[in-house]
């Protein structure tokens, strides 16, 4: 009789000396969810796991590592401090906290900012190659700070941005046009939130822009043209967003696979283009607009040509940010 004996995470300790490592910072919903995915695809050797609830980090590290085990074994999951954190290859913040009652979103925004200064500095002096990803809302605000904060050349700080929009956005267009998904580009740039700007002029399915469909007939593509009217898709992403947080309370796995896929562009180093709020040294903070990424982080900003009426929505968006910095730096 043959006995399979998978190889134990947890004692797998004479690993290769160069293992790549990935830490979260905050494993609750979302941090989980990404420890999860990045897991399951093998995109690290190593998962460090930081948060400041002992218990849940306990319970977060095992549940993961059965994870681990199921997937083969070969990445080990463990705790770390901040400091041991801040070697990582690549650091991703998802920490979050509740809102105490009558607590204003400023003030909990300011709450959380502190909580964010004393992260960054007991992670401080970081790895000299790690890459920060924060995932934290409001995701721009934190990731304009956390560059401030830690030092880090703008490369290689990171915010997951208005990306998941973008997605969810391009799987409705794809189901209204039985189009294949991996073939929609439908950018949403800015400030994650109300004011983002979609830019529906850079849109398009293959090689064909979106507003060319309506007058034409594509063999992939079928749909009347009134389901690919802006208005409607832009209101069914509202409604399932809507329904996903009242069925479910929260929605972790999208941001959390979106996550591992900027952790897969970063760690294969082919210079994958994603969507991510990174420095904007125009408006010195950070917001979406495409990115080449490799293992140095940002390799490339990616120009995207847009109408003068998205540019001009993209300025007022980036102003509010800014101004919105500004009121968080004098209020300190
Ligand atoms: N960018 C996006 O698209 C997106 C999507 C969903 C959620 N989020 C954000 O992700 C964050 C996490 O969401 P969640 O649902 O997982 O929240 P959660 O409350 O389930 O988990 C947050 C975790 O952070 C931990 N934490 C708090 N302070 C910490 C500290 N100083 N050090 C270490 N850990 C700390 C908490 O103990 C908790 O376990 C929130 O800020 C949320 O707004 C972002």
């Amino acid at each position: 009789m043959v006995i399979l004996k998978p190889p134990n995470p947890m004692t797998n300790n004479d690993a290769p000396s160069k293992k790549h490592r990935t830490a979260i910072i905050g494993v609750g919903d979302v941090g989980a969810a990404v420890a999860n995915a990045l897991i399951l695809r093998s995109v690290t050797d190593e998962v460090l796991i930081n948060d400041i609830d002992s218990i849940l980090r306990e319970a977060q590290i095992y549940d993961l590592s059965d994870v681990s085990y199921v997937c083969g074994g070969q990445i080990r999951v463990r705790a770390a401090t901040h400091r041991e954190a801040g070697q990582a290859d690549i650091v991703i913040i998802t920490i979050g906290s509740r809102h105490f009652r009558g607590e204003t979103n400023v003030q909990h925004t300011f709450r959380k900012l502190s909580t964010f200064r004393s992260i960054i500095s007991s992670m401080k002096p970081f790895g000299p190659n790690t890459i920060l990803i924060v995932v934290a809302n409001p995701v721009d605000i934190f990731t304009s700070f956390v560059y401030k904060l830690s030092g880090l050349p703008a490369t290689r700080v990171i915010g997951s941005g208005t990306w998941l929009d973008s997605i969810r956005m391009s799987n409705v267009l794809a189901e209204r046009t039985n189009a294949d998904p991996s073939s929609i580009n439908l950018p949403i740039l800015g400030v994650n939130g109300k004011s983002q700007v979609i830019a529906w002029s850079t849109a398009s399915i293959g090689d064909t822009p979106v507003d060319e469909i309506k007058s034409q007939t594509l063999p992939s593509v079928s749909a009347p043209p009134g389901l690919i009217d802006r208005e409607s898709i832009h209101t069914e992403c509202i409604i399932r967003k809507d329904k996903m947080l009242r069925g479910k309370g929260k929605i972790p796995l999208g941001i959390g696979s979106l996550v591992t896929r900027i952790c897969e562009a970063i760690v294969s180093d082919q210079g994958r283009v994603c969507l991510v709020s990174q420095y904007q040294p125009k408006w010195d903070c950070c917001f979406s607009s495409p990115a080449a990424l490799g293992k140095t982080g940002i390799v490339k900003t990616v120009e995207i040509s847009m109408l003068p009426s998205e540019w001009q929505d993209l300025e007022e968006t980036a102003k509010e940010l800014r101004e919105r910095v500004d009121q968080i730096h004098e209020g300190q």
